[in-house]
């Protein structure tokens, strides 16, 4: 799990990329993740040129629906981007090294700002399905618990060995994003503001899990992200997070008691509903395909108002 500096190929990563990008597109200036249903994000980019994973040393696959296994470069209006369609996920298998890599590739190619999205589940009662949520802070019970892409031997002596969290949520870029929404005249209940826990995944949070993460002051939960930040801010970026909210995990119904509702059964008496709500991928894979082209817009927007 610790990091191999011997797994980290960049010169032959960077070799293969400056070979096949044309020279406009070797510095590209903000790096975006697409995550679960939400490629539409890169593949959209004028003058794109998408690479395959396999092509690239150090990388490895994306093997989950609604990730592709590509970068592609091309501009946002006239700013030099480059796009993960498709990230990878410990739950897949993949080292911590591996998942954040592509992040420390984009570093050395001089990526400064960098825009992650991802699909969530609501913890917070009061999001809806549909919500983007602004991540300002994020809860991490891997991390505390010895699941830190940072743990090891650093690739860099220049960089610091204990990075700050306080402010891994680039405040001047989400007040860019909130102009933007603003520019863009987006509904305000659109938007949310809210706090990311990270699991490990690949099993969804049972009721009483997501009633803890909620306790413990997290908005919206997934199973992505966190590390990619983390490599971020240890390469020096600055960052951006967009969360869709595609289900509700914490629904009160969902404790309706099963004694209480035989009772009342046999008593004649009516009694609420419980909710038996299942979440899936598909459902996830659905709500990206909806609010992809909002996702974009704002995207787009930020990298346009973003200085140079
Ligand atoms: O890659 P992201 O975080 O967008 O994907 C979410 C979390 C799981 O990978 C998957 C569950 O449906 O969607
Ligand atoms: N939990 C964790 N990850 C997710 C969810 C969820 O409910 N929805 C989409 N990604």
């Amino acid at each position: 799990m610790y990091l191999d500096p011997s797994e980290f190929p960049f010169t032959k990563t960077i070799d293969v990329l400056k070979n096949l990008v044309p020279a406009q597109l070797q510095s590209p200036r903000v790096g975006i993740i697409c995550g679960s249903g939400l490629s539409s994000l890169g593949t959209s980019l004028r003058d794109a040129v998408l690479i395959s994973y396999d092509k690239l040393p150090g990388f490895v696959q994306s093997t989950v629906p609604g990730h592709k296994s590509s970068l592609a470069f091309g501009f946002i209006q006239d700013v030099p981007v480059v796009a993960m369609l498709g990230r990878f996920h410990p739950y897949e298998g993949h080292k911590l090294s591996s998942v954040v890599y592509p992040i420390r590739v984009m570093a050395r190619m001089g990526v400064r700002y960098l825009i992650v999205t991802n699909a969530a589940g609501a913890l917070n009662p009061d999001l809806a399905v549909g919500t983007i949520v602004v991540v300002q802070d994020h809860i991490a019970l891997p991390n505390l618990t010895g699941m830190n892409p940072l743990l090891g031997p650093q690739i860099d002596s220049s960089y610091s060995r204990f990075i700050p969290l306080s402010d891994a949520y680039s405040r001047p870029l989400r007040r860019l994003l909130f102009l933007a929404a603003h520019q863009l005249a987006v509904d305000r209940n659109a938007l949310a503001e809210g706090v990311y826990a990270w699991v490990s995944g690949p099993t969804y949070e049972t009721p009483a899990e997501g009633k803890l993460l909620r306790a413990a002051g997290a908005d919206v939960v997934g199973m992505s992200t966190v590390p990619e930040v983390l490599a971020a801010r240890e390469e020096g970026m600055d960052v951006m997070v967009l969360s869709l909210v595609t289900n509700m995990v914490v629904i009160p119904e969902k404790y309706a008691s099963v004694r209480e509702e035989v009772e009342a059964e046999l008593a004649g008496r009516p009694i609420k509903a419980a909710i038996d709500e299942v979440v899936s991928h598909e459902e996830v894979l659905a709500l990206g395909k909806e609010k992809g082209d909002l996702m974009k817009a704002l995207v787009e927007k930020v990298i346009q108002l973003s200085p140079a």
